[in-house]
C-alpha cells in the first residue's frame, strides 16, 4: 500500500501518509474523530481526497498530480462495515454471489466453497439476513467482500458492533483470512485487544496525522507513544513461540530471544506464535540474579529509560533482548541507583498470553489468558 492522503472536511485537516503491510492485518489505530473511516473512504474510493496518492499492489487508485480517479467499483476492493450491510431481501447464498459476480470471472480467486468453510456459513445459506445472529451477519458479510477477489480487504470497525461473545465468536474467522488469502488487509479499530491478534503492522492516527508506522511490539515499547494509546497501564507486547506445551512441572514454555518464558499451561501447539502481554507492574528489578526465589522468569538485561510520569512510581524500560517495561517505586529507583545503560535481572510475575497474526496453526478461540508463573 502506498497512501497519502490530504484533505479537509470541515474545520477537520487529514494529512496521513503510510505504507502498510504487503500482506496480513495492517491496524490503523486510533481515537474518535482521529480520521481512520475518512481515511478508509477514501481508499475505497466513497470519497475524494483533495490531493494525494493511493495505490494497492502495484495499482493505482488515485493520484491527484496525474488526474487518476478510478470508480469505487473499479478499485477491487472489498469492503466491510461496522453494520454488516447485507441486503435484506436476498439469502445468504445469494448475498455471496451478489459479491462475487461483481468481478469478471478472470479476475476471480477467491472460490464460494473455501469461503464458506473458512467463515462457517454452510447450514446458513437458505436464511435471510433477518435469521441470523450479529456475529452470523458479520461473518457473511465478511465472505461477500472476500468473494470480490479483493486486492485489498477494507474493515472498518467490523467487531465493534458485536457483544464480547459474538466478537470472540468473529475473532478467529478474521484471523484466518489474514493468514489464508494473500489479501493485505486495512482494518480499523480503536480496540488494542484485537489489534494485538490481528495485526502484523499498526497506523496510529490523531487528529488526522500518522503519529506513528511500525509492528505493534515495537510501537507499544516506545514512551513517547505511551499517552497516545489509550492504555490504562504500561504494557509491554512480546511475540513468542511456544516451545513446550507442557513441562514435566505442567507449565508451558514459550520461546523468544534465546530466552525460555514459563507460564501456566495453556493449550497450545509446540511452535505456535503467540503474543504475550507483560504487564509493567508485574515486573521486578533487580541488581544481581536473585537465589532461592518462587520466580521462574528472570531474564539478564539492562536499563534503557526511565519514564518519570509523575506518579509515586517510575517505569523503567530494559532491554533483554526485546523491550520489557518495569513498574518500581520512587523509593527502590533511589536506593538501588538505577540509571540508563546498568545491567539489571528483570523478575517476571503474570503475563497474559493470546494467538499472534501469523501463526497458522491455531483454530481455537483467542480470548486472552492470564496466566501466572
Ligand atoms: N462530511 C464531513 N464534513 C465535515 N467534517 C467531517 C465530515 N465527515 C467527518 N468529519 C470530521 O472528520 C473527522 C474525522 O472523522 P472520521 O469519521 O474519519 O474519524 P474516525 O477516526 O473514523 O472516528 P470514529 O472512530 O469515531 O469512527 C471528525 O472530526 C469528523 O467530525
Amino acid at each position: 500500500m502506498d497512501i497519502r492522503i490530504n484533505h479537509r472536511q470541515g474545520g477537520f485537516t487529514l494529512d496521513v501518509a503510510f505504507r502498510g503491510a504487503p500482506s496480513g492485518v495492517t491496524a490503523l489505530y486510533g481515537p474518535s474523530g482521529a480520521g481512520k473511516t475518512s481515511v478508509v473512504n477514501m481508499v475505497a474510493g466513497l470519497l475524494k481526497p483533495d490531493a494525494g496518492r493511493i495505490a494497492v499492489n502495484g495499482l493505482c487508485l488515485f493520484d491527484s498530480a496525474r488526474h487518476i480517479d478510478l470508480p469505487p467499483e473499479k478499485r477491487r476492493i472489498g469492503y466491510v462495515f461496522q453494520d454488516g450491510r447485507l441486503l435484506p431481501h436476498l439469502s445468504v447464498r445469494s448475498n455471496l454471489t451478489y459479491g462475487m459476480h461483481r468481478t469478471p470471472a478472470r479476475r476471480r480467486f477467491v472460490k464460494f466453497d473455501p469461503v464458506v468453510e473458512l467463515l462457517g456459513i454452510g447450514r446458513l445459506l437458505d436464511r435471510r439476513p433477518s435469521k441470523l445472529s450479529g456475529g452470523e451477519k458479520q461473518r457473511v458479510a465478511i465472505g461477500r467482500a472476500l468473494l470480490t477477489s479483493p486486492a485489498l480487504l477494507l474493515m472498518d470497525e467490523p467487531l465493534a458492533a458485536l457483544d464480547p461473545a459474538r466478537k470472540a465468536e468473529v475473532l478467529p474467522f478474521v484471523m484466518r483470512l489474514g493468514r489464508e488469502f494473500a489479501i493485505p488487509i486495512l482494518y480499523v479499530s480503536h480496540a488494542l485487544d484485537e489489534i494485538l491478534h490481528l495485526a502484523v503492522r499498526m497506523v496510529l492516527i490523531q487528529e488526522g496525522r500518522v503519529l506513528a508506522e511500525d509492528d505493534p511490539e515495537v510501537l507499544l515499547s516506545r514512551s513517547d507513544l505511551q499517552s497516545h494509546l489509550g492504555r490504562s497501564e504500561t504494557e509491554s507486547v512480546i511475540s513468542a513461540v511456544v516451545d513446550e506445551p507442557e513441562d514435566a512441572f505442567g507449565l508451558t514454555r514459550l520461546r523468544f530471544g534465546g530466552h525460555t518464558l514459563k507460564v501456566q499451561q495453556f493449550q497450545a501447539a509446540r511452535g505456535e506464535s503467540v503474543r504475550v502481554r507483560i504487564p509493567a507492574r508485574q515486573v521486578a528489578v533487580a541488581l544481581s540474579p536473585p537465589r532461592r526465589t518462587s520466580f521462574q522468569n528472570v531474564f539478564p538485561g539492562e536499563i534503557r529509560e526511565i519514564w518519570d510520569h509523575g506518579a509515586p512510581f517510575v517505569d523503567v524500560r530494559l532491554d533483554i533482548g526485546r523491550p520489557l517495561w518495569a513498574r518500581i517505586t520512587r523509593q527502590s529507583l533511589s536506593e538501588l541507583n538505577l540509571k540508563p545503560g546498568r545491567p539489571v535481572f528483570a523478575l517476571i510475575k503474570s503475563v497474559a498470553v493470546s494467538p499472534g497474526p501469523s501463526d497458522a496453526s491455531r483454530e481455537k478461540e483467542p480470548s486472552l489468558v492470564v496466566v501466572d508463573a
